[in-house]
């Protein structure tokens, strides 16, 4: 929150420097603080920074009203929420008025009492009556809007590049605003509009409550005068967030308490009372800083009302029993556990600070433009030329990974045929999976050019581009859903139809791990919605199939979760899972099929010598006359069935046929009689 501009300064901070740093000892901690430090303290106390961003903030705040309003039956809710709220913030003035007014005629007056009864009742029925109206309001309210920014979010993330989501998550961006490309929390933007309304009711029920006291004790004597009083500790503006152990702007911290280290290491315990982390110290008050002017001010004015009451009490003694029902009611107007609490605004208004710096953020985020720019030609020209597949060219490619010094790739240069087969070969970290990456443009290279069907990658349309290529890529992803759901995303289009899923299966070779599981392919990886239920009866040993393990229920609590465990299957059946979800896309006939070039990155790492073996007799059958790249470290029999042999490490090493590599008698033939020799 606190975001104070530094001056940049030359310098080193050398802590041994006893002349420019103090040490002192702060439980385990040891603290280096500048003597005499020559950066200027920002002269704004940390409410003004807060009321500034809030400030900056508000042509966001418009702009979201804006959208909110224009979201389908959110503009009755909204001005439905807004006036139950307003109402509500109006009833204690409501309420305060009839008390004093009751207590001001100091005479026992059976109507007057009547009157304050009955509105006291109403106010009471009033009140419960628009708690109710929002519990009904607020729900559905803060639902439409959550999905609207949560579509919207989504549009905004999958439409990154990878380079624009590294930036993104090198500059924090996307953690603080807890979004990835799987989940996001959009809910501040309804906590917004929550906080906002709350400070806004604050704020009225003060006002009018001060309007019903400065109304009604215009007359009495002291009576202004206190309610001033008991204002004003609550408005002045007393910085309570004491940050007195370290006074300096220059200091740094450090602790060499092993077990400390040891216990932090571990995440299991804190060990020691004084065994915390820094900045929790930090926030500690000192000694000195509780005998500060301010604090004992401040501690002065919460009595002052009561001293000067004292005083008037000892002058004046007839007056005292009203005198002291009126102290009371304004402390209660005032006080900070009441309906109108001044504290609690003031960490509303930090609160919305900080909801309104993400809410920025949201909007932001949809200015950032993408790195990889797109194409405008359509591509292919002729859909049927996809049949005997598409060729591909590196031109001197160079590339380096978005903050990395290192080149993955350089200079490398090749060209694959349409209809070929290519593979890639090379060790751990040699640049395999980067060629991939940049024939489907998830990067563009550093340096150099690649052509497709001798066109230049950068002019053809992206969609059109990956809409024309098969990949399989190393890091797949595992959906919390049925092996027919995980297999079936590979094409949704044809998702609904079991003989393609099982074909799909067979060819990836999952087809009978599948069978073998108690729901075949509706087994669920994971079930991703849980039961829920209180204590059941005990003897309860399965609840809607599922069996219910009742060691770790505590009888506390009066919900409890339950479901079937994440299913345990081995990398090398989620490996075939994938594949099969990658052979989805092959599945539709030849005359339909979109797709020119499949790209496979190692997919067979974690298969065992005989389902590999069977994976690529089926994937080379498959292929037609498509053009195949396969990145592997595994030379395998695949490499012999290759129009193209690349074995690159930065860049391009050899290149050839198996039978011209191997006459080579390079590295390739020593790897490969290393690795495969001894199993044929
Ligand atoms: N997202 C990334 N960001 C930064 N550097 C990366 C990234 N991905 C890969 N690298 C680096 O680029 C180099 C080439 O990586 P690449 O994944 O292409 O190698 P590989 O040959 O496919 O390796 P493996 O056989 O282990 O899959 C490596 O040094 C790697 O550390």
């Amino acid at each position: 929150m606190k975001e104070r501009p530094m001056k940049a300064r030359t310098g080193e901070f050398d802590h041994q420097d006893a002349r420019r740093f103090k040490h002192t000892r702060s439980g385990i901690w040891d603290l280096y603080e500048e003597r005499q430090s020559n950066l200027p303290r920002i002269p704004v106390s940390s409410i003004s920074e807060t009321y500034t961003l809030i400030i900056q903030s508000l042509p966001h705040l418009v702009r979201m009203l804006k959208d909110v309003l224009g979201i389908r039956r959110c503009s009755i809710l909204l001005f439905a929420y807004l006036v139950v709220e307003v109402l509500a913030s109006l009833i204690p003035a409501v309420s305060l008025w009839y008390v004093e007014s009751a207590m001001e005629t100091r005479t026992v007056d059976t109507t007057v009492l009547v009157h304050f009864a009955v509105a006291h009742l109403i106010c009471t029925v009033a009140m419960r009556f628009l708690r109710y109206s929002r519990s009904c309001i607020a729900p559905p309210l803060s639902l439409y809007i959550k999905q609207f920014y949560h579509g919207r979010m989504f549009h905004s993330v999958v439409h990154f590049d990878l380079p624009a989501l590294h930036t993104l998550t090198r500059s924090n961006t996307l953690q603080e605003l807890n979004c990835g490309l799987a989940y996001w929390n959009t809910s501040s933007i309804w906590d917004t509009i929550e906080i906002s309304t709350d400070i806004t009711k604050i704020l009225i029920s003060l006002l009018s409550q001060l309007l019903v006291l400065i109304t009604v004790m215009w007359e009495q004597q002291d009576g202004l005068l206190l309610v001033v009083l008991s204002l004003l500790q609550y408005i002045l503006p007393w910085d309570s967030t004491g940050t007195a152990v370290a006074g300096s702007l220059v200091w740094a911290a450090t602790t060499t308490n092993e077990e400390f280290v040891l216990m932090q290491g571990l995440k299991e315990f804190r060990v020691g009372n004084d065994a915390v982390e820094f900045p929790e110290l930090k926030q500690c008050r000192s000694f000195k800083e509780c005998l500060s002017i301010t604090f004992i001010l401040q501690e002065t004015m919460h009595v002052l009302p009561q001293i000067v009451f004292t005083l008037h009490v000892m002058k004046n003694p007839m007056t005292t029993p009203l005198s002291l029902a009126s102290l009371i009611l304004i402390k209660q107007a005032f006080n900070p556990s009441g309906n109108t609490d001044f504290s609690a605004s003031r960490k509303l208004s930090l609160l919305l600070a900080t909801h309104l710096s993400r809410t920025r953020k949201v909007y932001e985020i949809e200015n950032i433009r993408n790195k990889v720019v797109d194409g405008t030609e359509p591509f292919p020209e002729n859909q049927q030329s996809l049949m005997s597949g598409i060729s591909v060219e590196f031109r001197n490619v160079s590339f380096q990974y978005p903050g990395r010094d290192r080149y993955a790739l350089r200079d490398v240069s090749f060209k694959i045929g349409a209809g070929q087969l290519c593979v890639v070969v090379g060790v751990n970290g040699s640049g395999k999976s980067t060629i991939l990456k940049l024939i489907s443009r998830l990067y563009d290279p550093t340096e150099g050019t690649i052509l497709i069907d001798d066109r230049d990658i950068k002019t053809i349309r992206l969609a059109d581009l990956r809409a024309v290529m098969s990949i399989l890529f190393q890091d797949y992803t595992q959906f919390p859903l049925s092996m027919r759901e995980n297999i079936g995303l590979g094409n949704p289009a044809l998702a609904h139809d079991d003989d393609k899923v099982r074909e799909a299966a067979r060819l990836g070779g999952a087809e009978d791990f599948v069978d073998e599981l108690p729901d075949g392919f509706d087994t669920y990886l994971e079930l991703p919605v849980n039961d829920f239920h209180g204590n059941l009866p005990e003897g309860t040993t399965t609840l809607f199939g599922y069996p219910v393990d009742l060691s770790h229920w505590n009888p506390t609590d009066d919900v409890h979760i339950s479901g079937p465990p994440a299913l345990q299957i081995s990398r090398g059946q989620v490996q075939r899972l994938a594949v099969s979800r990658t052979f989805m896309r092959s599945l539709v006939s030849e005359m339909e099929s979109s797709a020119g070039i499949l790209l496979f990155d190692e997919p067979s790492a974690s298969l065992d010598p005989l389902a590999e073996h069977d994976l690529f007799e089926r994937l080379r059958k498959l292929r037609g006359d498509k053009t195949m790249l396969f990145s592997t470290h595994r030379f395998g029999n695949l490499t012999q069935h290759a129009d193209l042999i690349l074995y690159i490490d930065e860049t391009v090493q050899e290149k050839g046929t198996h039978d011209e590599l191997m006459k080579k008698g390079a590295e390739y033939a020593r790897i490969w009689n290393l690795q495969a020799k001894p199993f044929i």
